[in-house]
């Protein structure tokens, strides 16, 4: 009667692990596993329950889980990364039956002489394991000893052994298809994030391109109604390109546009500073959180950071180097203002202030508000 109860205990306890580690997160899974195996050991009067995962080139396995009756020694330390060959009659019983029962250490064939050493050396008299299988793979096993004294282990433990390594079979597959899909997942993201980084790079000089400015200038517009704070676009122009790609050509002319760009980009290194190529000769700064003041002293610099490059430019007429151009624009949003309208609207008050500049003579901004 008394084992009629124990084994209607542990089918229900086996039952509910297994609907729990069905439902279970990924994080839940080692804790189902190990009260799985304390289940199991408990059942079987067993003194040590545990799990062994073999590596993916099954060279190696590694003691995953382990129960131990209070008062018997731990092993699982000292179970870290055990090559199979260390113990081939083992290895070689799991691969070919998914089984491996010894009721006596004792009796083992000569054969198994590797075997016996270490099950001594764990005073072990009997065990038994069972080996996890998913998808045709051997994963592991699962198993238990007897340590106390040597335990003939009846069909029925047998059976239920079995029932367990499918349950944990089924959580470890489980668990790996769940890793592949994390990893796959990571993969994704870093090849978008890449894509994300060409499409809005400019391919010649390396900084944003016209894109990712578009994408900014909508962002930017966003958060200065936000903040209600001011933002100020530039456009930047080089003056006479059209002579200076004539006079050194156009490879030249690449470099020069790289070394403009390079300028640009050091100066404007604020988290809420931006600066992209437009196309052409031209590029744009996005300022935010600025005022007029902080906008004039930012076109100063930038006229002066280029003309500090000195790109000899003999057919420029305004200087004996390279000069730039600025139109700007300020504008102070209110709160519900249309936000492609609005770029629109800084993209042509910042161009008419351009060509101001430029028709002034050149080599200099003019900032519009
Ligand atoms: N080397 C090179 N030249 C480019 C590139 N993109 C545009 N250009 C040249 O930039 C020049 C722009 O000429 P224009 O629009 O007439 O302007 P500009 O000569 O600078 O005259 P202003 O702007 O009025 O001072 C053209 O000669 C284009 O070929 C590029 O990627 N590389």
């Amino acid at each position: 009667m008394d084992a009629i109860n124990t084994q209607v205990t542990f089918n229900q306890l086996i039952s509910e692990l297994s609907s729990r580690l069905i439902n279970s997160e990924p994080a839940e899974t080692y804790e189902c596993i190990e009260e799985v195996i304390e289940a199991f050991g408990s059942y079987a009067g067993a003194d040590r329950c545990y799990v062994f995962e073999f590596d993916d080139a099954v060279v190696n396995m590694t003691n995953t889980h382990e129960w131990v009756r209070d008062g018997f020694e731990a092993h699982i330390d000292d179970l870290q990364s055990v090559g199979i060959d260390d113990l081939p009659w083992f290895f070689n019983e799991i691969k070919t039956h998914q089984l491996f029962i010894v009721n006596d250490v004792e009796l083992l064939p000569p054969e198994a002489d590797a075997e016996k050493q270490e099950f001594r050396r764990e005073h072990i008299k009997s065990v038994i394991c069972v080996g996890i299988v998913a998808k045709h793979q051997l994963l592991g096993f699962v198993g238990c000893d007897r340590v106390q004294k040597k335990h003939r282990w009846t069909p029925e433990e047998v059976r239920c052994l079995k029932l367990v390594a499918n349950i944990i079979a089924n959580t470890l597959e489980r668990q790996r298809t769940y890793a592949e899909l994390i990893h796959t997942q990571r993969e994704l993201e870093k090849a978008n994030r890449l894509l994300h980084a060409q499409v809005s790079q400019d391919g010649l000089t390396g900084i944003a391109n016209r894109r990712a400015f578009d994408e900014r200038i909508h962002n930017e517009i966003q958060r200065s109604m936000r903040e209600q704070s001011a933002l100020s676009l530039l456009i930047i122009d080089i003056d006479h390109f059209k002579h200076y790609n004539d006079h050194y050509g156009h490879l030249q002319g690449d470099q020069a546009l790289k070394g403009v760009a390079n300028a640009l980009f050091d100066l404007f290194q604020r988290n809420t500073d931006f600066v992209a190529r437009y196309g052409g000769e031209e590029f744009v700064a996005v300022i935010s959180a600025t005022d007029r003041k902080k906008t004039e002293d930012s076109i100063n610099h930038l006229l002066e950071s280029v003309r500090a490059l000195q790109i000899p430019h003999e057919t420029s007429g305004i200087a004996p180097y390279l000069t730039v151009s600025v139109g700007g624009y300020i504008h102070s949003p209110e709160t519900d203002e249309d936000i492609d309208a609005l770029a629109e609207k800084m993209i042509a008050k910042a161009d008419s202030a351009l060509y101001r500049a430029k028709s002034d003579g050149r080599n200099r901004g003019c900032l519009d508000y």
